[in-house]
This record gives C-alpha cells, structure tokens and sequence, in this order.
C-alpha cells in the first residue's frame, strides 16, 4: 500500500520568503527586528485564515455555571469581587500605575504580571564538583528576546499558564468583607496573552501556523473549563504612543529588553488599538466581546503630579462604581 503525505504550504513561511522576511524579529543583539511593515499585510492575511480555521471547531460557548467559591455573587449573578485587567504596551506604566492603584484603596488589590517567574525558572539541578548540587535556572524572557523563532512558542505556554494561575487567586479576606466595590486588578490577563502577544508573535512568524492552532486549541479549552472564574468585568487601557513607551523602556534599562526595537513597540501598539479600541481582533469568548474598556492617556507624566494622580483615581473609582 503506497502512503502519500501531503505537506501543506505553510503562507506565513511562503510570505516570508517572499519578502525576504527570513528573520522577522530577531531580538538577539545581533539580529535587529526587520525595520517598516514589508509584508506585514499579507502575514495578518494570512494569520486570518489560520486563526479562523483553528477556531471554527473552537467557538466558545461558556462553561456551565461554575461558582466561584471563594467570590461569592451578588444577586444578579456577577461574582461580588469585580476583576479587572490593566492592559498596554510594553513600558507604558501599567505597574507604576498599579501601585498607585494599590495605595489608592483598600478596596483594590493588585495582583502583579509574573515576570519574575519567566526570569527564574529552575530547569534541574548540577552536580558540582564536590558532591554538591546547584539549582540550574533558566531566563525565559532573554531567551525569547534573544531567539524569538526558537522560543515564542515555549514562552506563551508558560506566560499564558503563570497568567492563569494568577487569575485564579481567590481573593484575600479583606476584599470578601469589604463594604465598598471591591476589586481585584491584574496586570495583564490570559486574554492580552493571546490576543495581544501570542497573536502578535504569529503574525511576525515567531510562531508557526502549527504552533498557533495548538496555542489557541489549549487556550479555548483552558477558558472554557475554568469558565467564569477567568472572566474579567473591566479592563483598563493605559495608552501612549510606541516613542513614548520606548523612552520608558530604556529609561527603566531592563537587560532582557535591550534589543527591542521601536518596531516592534509600533507593532504591540497596533494590537492594543484593533483589540481594546477599533475592536477588529476576531475574539472567541462572547463575554471579552462586550467587557467596557477604560482608557487613560498614559503618557502623561503623574509621579509627580497629584492633581494627575487623583483624576486618575476618580476616573478609575468611577468606572469600578459601573461595572
Ligand atoms: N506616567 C509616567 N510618567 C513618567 N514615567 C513613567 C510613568 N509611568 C511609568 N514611568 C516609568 O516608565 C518605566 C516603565 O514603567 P513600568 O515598569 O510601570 O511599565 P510597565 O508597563 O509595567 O512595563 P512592562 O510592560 O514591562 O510590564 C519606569 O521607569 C517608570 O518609572
Ligand atoms: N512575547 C511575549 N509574550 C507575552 O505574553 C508577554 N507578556 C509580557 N511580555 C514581555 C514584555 C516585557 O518585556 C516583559 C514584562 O512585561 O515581558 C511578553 N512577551
């Protein structure tokens, strides 16, 4: 019996050696992120057709009303603790932002994005010389900004599932007893993961199309099983242009982001604005369609401004009241 295997093109490697787009975004110092948009059209073209062939079996009906255990509801239904994400571009301010939340309110408590856990993960242990051991620890996010070809894939697996282990935090006692409008705020979300990053990576072909529909098959299935528990009411876009998120970015002189690119901050900056304000990125789950979105002109300088400060404050009280 003769086997025949048929290979599928895969359009994102044919468009790229189209364009020469070899290296799409070669982090690593010694590969600079390709300058412009060549190409850049026929690759979301491309990713269309695949994100809408992975999902067509994949179209999210929510889970049967799983209960929040630790977050009780009120009588409409929606769980008494409100979440919300802070969602933006690399740099913009979201955890400086999130600390003035934080010291804002007893009733809001910040759950930080897990960068330090990308940064530190034991990989096995060494054996030293003299019998003793150490603990091998690998830097996911330098070696995704050095090799993003080699690491995209791997590095959404794990942003994406330290994300829902963040989002799945009950929380703490002195929100459940609050008074006010209690809120639990995370700096980012599964849902950025996916439709800001893991979306972003495939486009510039850091993911291939094979490890896009596998990405987004886990991620549906992850939605749909923890369901309402992953849900968020409220999402706040901290806003400003790429430049602007670029002189933060060097300012702050993070090692890992040493060869990021203007570029690549144009091409975060593009996902933020079809998802969060042209809202043109193709979302799966009905409830992320209609979440209301607060956006807040980050560039804006409020360290050392208060009257800065407090309309920030009010403007989020008040989209927290709403919700
Ligand atoms: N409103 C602001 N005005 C001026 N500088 C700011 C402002 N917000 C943040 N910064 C500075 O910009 C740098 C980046 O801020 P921050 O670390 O809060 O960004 P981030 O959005 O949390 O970054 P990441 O995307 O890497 O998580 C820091 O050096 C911070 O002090
Ligand atoms: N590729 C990729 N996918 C993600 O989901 C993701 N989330 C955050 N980051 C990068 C941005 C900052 O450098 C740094 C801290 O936010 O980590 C990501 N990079």
């Amino acid at each position: 019996m003769m086997l025949t295997l048929y290979r599928r093109v895969n359009p994102v490697n044919k468009i790229k050696k189209l364009t020469g787009l070899t290296r799409v975004i070669g982090f690593g110092h010694n590969e600079p992120p390709a300058q412009g948009e060549a190409g850049n059209t026929t690759i979301t073209q491309a990713a269309h057709e695949f994100s809408t062939m992975a999902n067509e079996a994949d179209s999210i009906s929510r889970s049967s009303s799983r209960c929040l255990s630790s977050n009780t509801s009120t009588p409409d239904g929606n769980p008494r603790v409100k979440r919300v994400s802070i969602e933006g571009n690399i740099a913009v301010g979201k955890s400086t932002f999130a600390r003035l939340l934080q010291s804002a309110s007893p009733d809001w408590e910040v759950v930080a994005e897990p960068v330090s856990k990308w940064q530190n993960i034991e990989s096995g242990t060494m054996k030293g010389t003299c019998a003793s051991s150490q603990t091998a620890v690998s830097n996911l996010l330098q070696m995704m900004y050095q090799d993003a070809q080699r690491w995209s894939y791997t590095f959404q697996t794990y942003s994406c599932m330290s994300r829902l282990r963040t989002q799945l935090q009950p929380p703490p006692a002195r929100l459940l007893s609050s008074e006010g409008t209690p809120v639990q705020v995370y700096e980012r979300s599964v849902y950025s993961d996916r439709y800001i990053f893991a979306l972003n990576m495939f486009e510039l072909g850091c993911i291939n199309s094979t490890e896009w529909a596998i990405y987004q098959d886990w991620h549906s299935l992850l939605m749909e099983q923890f369901g309402h528990q992953v849900e968020l009411e409220g999402i706040i876009y901290l806003r400003a242009l790429p430049q602007k998120c670029m002189e933060r970015l060097q300012r702050r002189g993070r090692s890992e982001e040493k060869g990021v690119k203007l570029d690549y901050l144009n091409k975060l900056h593009i996902q933020h604005e079809r998802w969060l304000v042209e809202k043109s990125t193709e979302l799966h789950f009905e409830k992320l369609k209609h979440v209301p979105v607060l956006q807040l002109d980050a560039s804006v300088e409020f360290q050392s401004d208060p009257d800065v400060r407090e309309q920030f404050v009010t403007k989020v009280t008040n989209f927290f009241n709403n919700l």
